[in-house]
């Protein structure tokens, strides 16, 4: 069996908290390039992805850089657009053919975009969607959305006394732990009633309110509404490239995305990787990447790996589809996707 074409999805890089809790010691101008922003680490984080998936890729993607063996796409955000630029100067430094300067080892790439209004492919949840809406009200009724909000209820309290932020509750307690998490990771002291112990409550409560959009309460027909949309691309893409026309060198398609829940907010990975039925329902890392490789055999059939690179210090893990071997067929990896991709997503928007 043969590579034929690769699809990776990731997470940007390392950033500055996306916004500031009213009490907080550090506000926007304590960050260099302020809120939301990628820092030099999530610069390097993605250099390094780049830098791996050229070695993976040895001997599939060309040497030196083709424009027509990849596409690269992101959402239409400062830290996933560099995320991505700073990902391809790890995947193609250029031979010196392709140097336009001698003294830099860096050439322009492409990356694509849409504002985030028209995207449809890659920001989540997607908006108006009357049913999807009404799922979600349903989810806050249900008896797991209910018994961790009053499990929580003292640490909400909590948290919303000593933050300043009077309206946190279960669905936004996330961005208080993300602003912490952020803090910690760039060595800024946190406030003395941030212990241990909350911290874990938090992340806990993060990590819940990660899967609400998707899980927790009709995951199928969620997903039909929201990650299917991406799944349903990246399966139409397999399935096409399965019997490539000879002039077609495309060879990967790179897509860069976020990860953290808002409502309107793009949550790439884990949508795409609910409507799969893989979650490990942990945020996934900063440049966390999910990748799909198609492989053809020489008698004219073609299968479907998946990878998940979540930690930079080891390969890749396997990710099985529920229902089918590591190494799934391509139709039944088609077949068994289909569940969760909508033939017609605004006619089951519709109530
Ligand atoms: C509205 C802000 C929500 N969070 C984000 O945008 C982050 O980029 C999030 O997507 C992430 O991956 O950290």
């Amino acid at each position: 069996k043969k590579l034929a074409y690769v699809t990776v999805l990731f997470r940007h890089g390392d950033r500055s908290p996306i916004r500031a809790y009213p009490t907080d010691p550090y506000q926007e101008k304590d960050w260099p390039q302020g809120f939301g922003q990628l820092s030099q680490k999530g610069m390097r984080q993605h250099y390094e992805l780049g830098t791996f998936l050229r070695n993976r890729y040895k001997g599939f993607l060309n040497e030196s850089y083709e424009r027509h063996e990849i596409s690269v796409r992101s959402t239409d955000y400062d830290r996933t657009l560099m995320s991505a630029e700073a990902n391809l100067a790890g995947l193609y430094p250029p031979p010196s053919q392709q140097t336009f300067k001698p003294d830099l080892k860096w050439q322009p790439i492409p990356v694509h975009t849409v504002p985030l209004s028209e995207d449809r492919l890659l920001s989540f949840p997607i908006g108006e969607c009357p049913r999807y809406k009404q799922l979600m009200e349903e989810t806050e009724h249900t008896e797991e959305f209910v018994n961790i909000t009053k499990k929580y209820e003292d640490t909400i309290e909590w948290v919303r006394n000593k933050t300043g932020q009077n309206d946190t509750d279960v669905k936004s307690v996330w961005s208080v732990y993300d602003t912490l998490f952020c803090e910690s990771q760039h060595n800024l002291t946190l406030p003395d009633w941030v212990t241990p112990d909350l911290l874990e409550k938090l992340e806990v409560l993060r990590d819940f309110s990660l899967e609400v959009p998707f899980g927790i309460y009709k995951q199928r027909e969620k997903s039909r509404l929201q990650g299917g949309v991406l799944l349903g691309e990246i399966v139409k893409n397999l399935s096409k490239m399965a019997t490539p026309d000879p002039k077609q060198r495309l060879k990967m398609m790179m897509l860069s995305g976020g990860e953290l829940i808002n409502i309107n907010h793009d949550t790439t990975v884990i949508a795409l990787q609910v409507s799969l039925d893989v979650f490990n329902r942990k945020q996934p890392p900063y440049a966390a990447c999910h990748i799909f490789e198609l492989y053809t055999n020489g008698n004219g059939s073609a299968s479907v790996m998946m990878f998940y690179r979540n930690d930079s210090t080891v390969d890749p893990y396997p990710v099985q589809l529920p229902g089918c071997a590591l190494d799934c067929p391509l139709e039944d990896f088609v077949r068994i996707t289909h569940i969760s991709i909508s033939d017609d997503r605004n006619k089951e928007c519709q109530l």
